[in-house]
């Protein structure tokens, strides 16, 4: 575990050691929200070819993805540079493809985009399900609830069952694109779109992952680099309902096949805060700047499930008011950090012209023999991406891309 950083559960001959597996499992989320699954049951092979036909698709061209978009309310769809994290209020470095088990018929890529893909795909998405129901299983009685209390309100047999999986592509960092000292928006567009005003000073401020906690009740995430340590855990938040994240990360480092499982928002409010919904992020990295695929299956309560804890959360929600009210806290966020960005830009771009003033001024007195005509270039300080925004509100309106859900 040290070396690793998390406990490792094995659901080999599940039904035999459910009692330990529970106890297992129940410490290591109540003292991580992170952990390791091995023997689940879901073959190398069969991973394998799932990484195979997401990177095959994200290899489509744009406008053969653009043809299934993000739609948000039905949890699926593809997106470019388009989830906005509230921690960062930028856009994580990377593309994705969600699909769900109902009311998506438009959205799973056709025969001759993608062939086989809708079948091999919701074969996947049930082994996943299978999985997911025996750790629900778990945690049900972990908690004192029926042994069938989670699997009952994630059901993936009913219209409103809200479970999804989605491929994950983080971009090819190679080049320039990403270096600040050089940086050019071109392959930001999109980022720009999203009305967050990407200068070279922003730059560092990316991820490929910003630090999140997921709203659901769990999720299951396959990495297809072993021992890779890119995805990174925070400890110790003690109440769902913060935002605030801690400053001591560690990183996972699942071996091949390994699933890297954490309890999200869900699981958090429903245990009430007793299991961890920790923040989680993926930072750029700094020395393999290679595509990093990765495919994450979200556990989300059936839409018309009530969450409802014993002793601390005690009304009822529905899982579809909790993604609901989710949201709408994130997109605030996200809203006021463009704002303060905005405001930012707009300080700096005063600080520069009121310096190219003063400049100009010195430039017309003749008593000065250095010339200073570049010395902004080389000098001025800007406030850095890490000095305290700004509190006044930008005047114009933040026009915003879509929070997605997850
Ligand atoms: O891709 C990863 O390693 C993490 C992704 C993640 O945290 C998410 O999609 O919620
Ligand atoms: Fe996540």
């Amino acid at each position: 575990m040290s070396q690793r950083n998390f406990k490792t559960i094995d659901l080999a001959n599940f039904q035999q050691r459910k009692e330990s597996i529970v106890k297992d499992i129940m410490t290591a989320a109540t003292e991580q929200g992170f952990f390791y699954v091995i023997n689940h049951g879901i073959s190398s092979d069969e991973i394998q070819s799932m990484f195979e036909t997401g990177r095959r698709f994200f290899a489509l061209p744009d406008s053969t993805k653009a043809k299934y978009p993000l739609d948000v309310p039905r949890n699926a769809g593809w997106e470019k540079f388009a989830q906005l994290r509230p921690q960062t209020g930028l856009p994580d470095l990377k593309e994705s493809m969600q699909l769900a088990f109902h009311h998506i018929p438009d959205l799973w890529p056709n025969q001759q985009d993608a062939p086989n893909f809708q079948n091999n795909v919701q074969c996947f998405m049930e082994q996943c399900n299978r999985v997911s129901q025996q750790l629900l299983e778990c945690f049900a009685l972990g908690l004192g609830f029926p042994e069938d209390f989670f699997t009952r309100c994630h059901d993936i047999s009913q219209p409103d069952a809200l479970n999804s999986l989605r491929f994950q592509h983080y971009f090819d960092l190679k080049g320039t694109v990403f270096d600040a000292s050089q940086f050019t928006p071109t392959k930001l567009d999109a980022v720009e779109e999203c009305g967050s005003l990407v200068t070279s000073e922003d730059v560092n401020d990316y991820y490929r992952a910003g630090p999140h906690t997921d709203p659901d009740t769990l999720t299951l995430l396959f990495q297809n680099n072993p021992g890779h340590d890119a995805l990174e855990a925070c400890q110790g938040r003690n109440d769902v309902t913060q935002f605030n994240q801690g400053t001591h990360w560690l990183p996972l480092c699942p071996q091949k096949d390994e699933l890297v499982c954490n309890i999200g928002d869900m699981l958090m409010r429903w245990s009430d805060d007793q299991l961890k919904s920790n923040f989680h992020r993926v930072k750029r990295p700094e020395v393999d700047l290679s595509s990093r695929y990765t495919i994450a299956y979200f556990t989300q309560a059936n839409k018309s499930a009530l969450i409802q804890g014993r002793t601390k959360y005690t009304e009822p929600l529905t899982a579809g008011d909790f993604l609901r009210q989710a949201m709408e806290r994130n997109h605030q966020r996200v809203k006021m950090l463009i704002d303060q960005r905005h405001a930012r830009k707009q300080l700096e771009q005063q600080q520069l012209e009121q310096q190219q003033l003063r400049l100009e001024e010195d430039d017309n007195d003749e008593d000065h023999s250095v010339d200073y005509r570049n010395y902004h270039h080389h000098h001025l300080h800007l406030p850095s991406s890490s000095s305290p925004p700004p509190t006044t509100t930008s005047q114009q309106p933040t026009t915003l891309a879509p929070v997605l859900a997850i």
